[in-house]
């Protein structure tokens, strides 16, 4: 998507413009004299040399803290025992079949000799054959074999082009020495029949060593069924938004096309789990692999598997008239991270499960039986620093140069697209007609320069370009003049393309759905100097950022609507067209292509850890006989315990309607705990203040008190034996809570037996799931509370910043940086950020309530209770002993079963 193929053999191809295309920036002598040796050269040349076979070394393990630094390990023929880390990334298919820099992913594709000895010969007579072919079949057909694609300096560097994804390939490659190893794993596409067994023989081990990839054989004939009948005409459409046209797809998902992407899947799923080790993250990439995870997940149980979805992902209107939607969806269900470029196609996705296979699905994922699947957000961006690299190459300048000459005096639009109906060139094309039309004075002066990512000849002809291009540039064109001129990608290099974006004076994308639009980023890249502005579909994915809404959008579907955006881009002032640029550039570089690997991969490991403790991880049982020397031995110690839940099991449903009445033994195990004057106890707790904590703070006053999940904290009695409460949540915009009310009141009236309790700085919603209850009424609560979640989730939870705390039988909203850790980290952590804030408020309102302590200062730290964040980070210290009450895991040291609580604490409290 983000990157034009280097100059290749093709380019040889393009010479002769048909009577519809005009190739006005042909590649340069220089270019073509550059060009690298063809691969299938490379391949004989060594075959021939065995002596090439050198051993692959064994490369040391590497330890690092650091999550990002993944050791460095051969894989393979290397086996070295060692655990260690390493990415292995199940690339697309699509993008593994033109991965090694080929360009076909047509049907049919040009048949070559599987003959080592022919294939240079084959290549000539291709190249021959150019001569006499169309320009367009020529360019398919030949950029469709493998051969062309293996092309640089390394012979197996896979190498990004637009028909593979690109930008995953720049975004992977942006990250550096900060993923020590990673592994592609993808296919050749087709033509690979007569390959296998002498490149397995001979060339298999050096792919992997040398250039990180790993190919996944594919026969031709499977390949072509799953990638250009499944994938294409059913999968591509559908998620667009488009409904399959059963008549006419019928066969291939019904039938072969379907059984081959199954296939398909298993091979991948064959070829990881092959040379998976422990440590590894397996990332599979798009819609080409959807099977993918589920398969994967029965042979590594325990194994990292995160999902990217490229593409869109449509409402569940459209995606339910696939007839293999259940397949597709319990596919990918088994990855511990799903994760998609925009938050409307994560909803659409949960929704899609949630009706689909009545799978419960919350904003942050999905439930499925005991196991919960993370659902995020990963916009993905641009490689900035790679592109300001390329952006100095000479070649860039003097093509500007005489792009400028060329058009002296014009206007230049530039577009890039795939040219398939769902890209809307067609669309482009008409409304620029709209446009010459309605602003008659522009013709003759200004042209669109529209770069085309070819696919098939089918798909071009669907889309129709051709024809209303023919139509347009018959109407406008004079001698001199060419309205609308037509360029195939391998028309032209990178840096040829990266001139068009610089020089442009607008860009235009016209997608009727898109995944992203990463060609977007790139323009506003290149505009660092012009600050020209981008007419952009508000159906790609690049509009849902609020930094692209400084664009020109457009309805494509409008063309007088893109008429006179395109109007507005050429007449805009500079002083608008910065100001907007502005906004866009400072996404572009923010949502970088670093960022989404990052965030990717780090939420992918941390949802496994959370999976594989709940599923591996058994947790061994509080041993106080173990813990009690070291508690008796400490001077100084901090003891944090949950109360409602760990302390007290009552059934919270009922609180605030009946007298509040703490259980009496808890309060005496508290006094107790702290009368030892070396113990510092902090009971935290969801409850309000009013009417609740403020009664136990007056029953146990020897004792710090978190409430209500973090709003507010009562600090232990300083010097002169006074306390107060302070709120943590003075300066927060509490508007949300009118709006969540009124969502909350909605679903309170269609749920028997739930109710609202609405407090100072959240909110809780409790339905009743009584095990008396018929199950039907209990799954409609449990259902009307998840859709009750993701509508606040989605209406207000970005909007002000709130999160949302599933329970079994409630869900607490709250402001997204209030949280019982947060609270304990301003009580422990003088000078941090939250303390200060607490400091200065109790400062003010009772000076020796400040009288906190530093962490390290305590000798011994117990943490009893549910709160996982709470828990993870006391890990960190060598003195914590951390203990979970829930059944949820928390990543806790020990577990204690909550009825064996109280028994435990009067152990501690009684140690002498
Ligand atoms: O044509 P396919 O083999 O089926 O591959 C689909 C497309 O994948 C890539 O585009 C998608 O990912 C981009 C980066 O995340 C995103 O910006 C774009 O919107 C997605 O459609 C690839 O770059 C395209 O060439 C492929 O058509």
């Amino acid at each position: 998507d983000s990157t034009p193929p280097s100059p290749d053999e093709n380019a040889l191809a393009v010479g002769t413009p048909g009577p519809t295309f005009l190739q006005s920036v042909p590649p340069t002598r220089s270019t073509l004299q550059n060009k690298p040796a063809g691969p299938l050269r490379s391949i004989v040349e060594d075959l021939k040399d065995k002596s090439r076979q050198v051993t692959p070394a064994v490369t040391p393990r590497s330890e690092s803290s650091n999550p990002f630094s993944f050791p460095t390990r051969a894989l393979g023929n290397n086996t070295n025992g060692n655990s260690a880390t390493s990415l292995v990334n199940a690339l697309s298919a699509k993008a593994l079949a033109n991965g090694v820099n080929g360009h076909g992913n047509g049907a049919k594709r040009h048949q070559t000799t599987h003959s080592n000895s022919t294939a240079a010969q084959t290549r000539v007579q291709r190249r021959l054959s150019r001569g006499t072919a169309s320009h367009r079949t020529s360019s398919r057909s030949l950029s469709s074999t493998r051969h062309e694609s293996v092309s640089h300096s390394t012979p197996w560097h896979i190498e990004s082009n637009p028909h593979c994804n690109g930008g995953l390939k720049n975004a992977v490659d942006s990250m550096g020495g900060r993923l020590k190893r990673k592994l592609w794993v993808g296919t050749l596409g087709t033509n690979t029949d007569g390959f296998r067994e002498s490149l397995k023989r001979n060339m298999e081990w050096r792919m992997r060593d040398e250039c990180d990839s790993l190919p996944v054989w594919i026969p031709d004939a499977e390949f072509a069924s799953c990638y250009d009948e499944f994938c294409h005409q059913v999968l591509w459409p559908c998620l667009h938004y488009a409904i399959p046209d059963a008549p006419k797809t019928k066969s291939f998902y019904e039938s072969e096309s379907y059984k081959q992407y199954v296939a398909v899947n298993q091979r991948f799923a064959d070829s990881i789990a092959s040379v998976y080790q422990d440590g590894d993250i397996i990332w599979v990439n798009d819609y080409h692999l959807m099977l993918l995870p589920t398969m994967l997940r029965t042979r590594l149980p325990g194994a990292p598997i995160g999902f990217f979805m490229h593409v869109a992902f449509p409402s569940s209107e459209i995606f339910r008239c696939l007839s293999v939607r259940e397949d597709l969806l319990k596919g990918l269900l088994s990855a511990d991270l799903i994760g998609f470029q925009t938050a409307n196609y994560a909803r659409h996705f949960r929704q899609t499960v949630s009706r689909i296979l009545a799978a419960e699905a919350l904003p942050k994922g999905i439930q499925v039986d005991d196991r919960f699947v993370d659902v995020g957000v990963f916009p993905m961006g641009i490689d900035v620093v790679s592109l300001t690299e390329k952006k100095r190459d000479p070649e860039v300048a003097e093509c500007m140069a005489s792009i400028r000459q060329r058009y002296a005096g014009m206007k230049i639009i530039v577009g890039r697209d795939k040219l398939d109906g769902i890209q809307g060139v067609r669309h482009k094309i008409q409304a620029f007609e709209a446009f010459l039309d309605k602003y008659p004075e522009f013709q003759g002066k200004v042209v669109l320069i529209q770069v085309a990512l070819q696919t098939t000849e089918e798909n071009e002809t669907q889309g129709g370009v051709a024809d209303v291009v023919s139509h347009l540039n018959s109407r406008f064109s004079t001698l001199t003049y060419q309205p609308v001129v037509f360029l195939h990608t391998q028309d032209l290099t990178f840096s040829q393309y990266l001139a068009l974006l610089t020089i442009a004076d607008a860009f235009v994308v016209t997608s009727l759905r898109e995944g992203m639009a990463l060609r977007t980023h790139e323009f506003v890249e290149c505009q660092e100097e012009r600050h020209r502005p981008l007419v952009l579909s508000e159906f790609t994915g690049s509009y849902s950022y609020s930094g692209f809404r400084s664009c020109i959008p457009i309805n494509p579907w409008d063309k007088r609507m893109t008429a006179k955006a395109i109007h507005q881009a050429l007449t805009m002032s500079d002083q608008e067209a910065l100001s907007r640029w502005e906004d866009l550039h400072s996404h572009v570089v923010t949502q970088s292509a670093q960022a989404f690997v990052t965030s990717f991969l780090v939420r992918c490991l941390r949802a496994n850890l959370e999976h594989v403790q709940t599923d591996i991880v058994e947790v061994a049982t509080l041993d106080v006989p173990r813990v009690l020397p070291p508690y008796r031995h400490s001077t100084k110690r901090l003891l944090l315990i949950d109360f409602e839940g760990t302390m007290w099991q009552r059934d919270m449903r009922t609180l605030g309607r009946d007298e509040f009445n703490p259980p009496k033994g808890a309060l005496d195990v508290l006094n107790r705990l702290a009368e030892d004057s070396h113990n510092d106890v902090w009971l935290l707790s969801g409850l309000p203040v009013k009417g609740m904590m403020d009664i136990v703070a007056e029953a146990v006053p020897k004792i710090g008190i978190v409430a209500e999940n973090g709003c507010f904290i009562k600090t232990r009695p300083g010097r002169s034996g006074e306390s107060t409460w302070l709120s943590m949540v003075t300066n927060f915009n509490l508007t949300w809570k009118a709006p969540c009310m009124e969502i909350l009141n909605y679903f309170t009236e269609r749920t028997p037996g739930s109710f609202i309790e609405e407090r100072e700085a959240s909110v809780v919603w409790r339905f009743w799931t009584d095990p008396d209850e018929p199950t039907s009424d209990r799954l409609w609560a449990r259902r009307q509370a998840a859709e009750a979640q993701n509508h606040i989730f989605d209406s207000l939870g970005e909007r002000y910043g709130l999160r949302i705390i599933p329970g079994a039988n409630s869900f607490l909203v709250l402001p997204n940086n209030i949280s019982r850790s947060t609270a304990v980290g301003a009580i422990i952590h003088p000078g941090g950020p939250a303390h200060s804030a607490l400091a200065s408020r109790a400062a003010w309102l009772a000076p020796e309530a400040t009288e906190t302590e530093s962490i390290t200062d305590f000798d011994f730290v117990l943490a009893v209770g549910k709160d996982q964040k709470l828990m993870r980070r006391l890990n960190e210290l060598d003195n914590a002993e951390t203990v979970s009450t829930g059944n949820k895991p928390t990543g806790a040291k020990w577990k204690l079963e909550p009825e064996h609580v109280m028994d435990a604490l009067w152990r501690f409290a009684e140690a002498k």
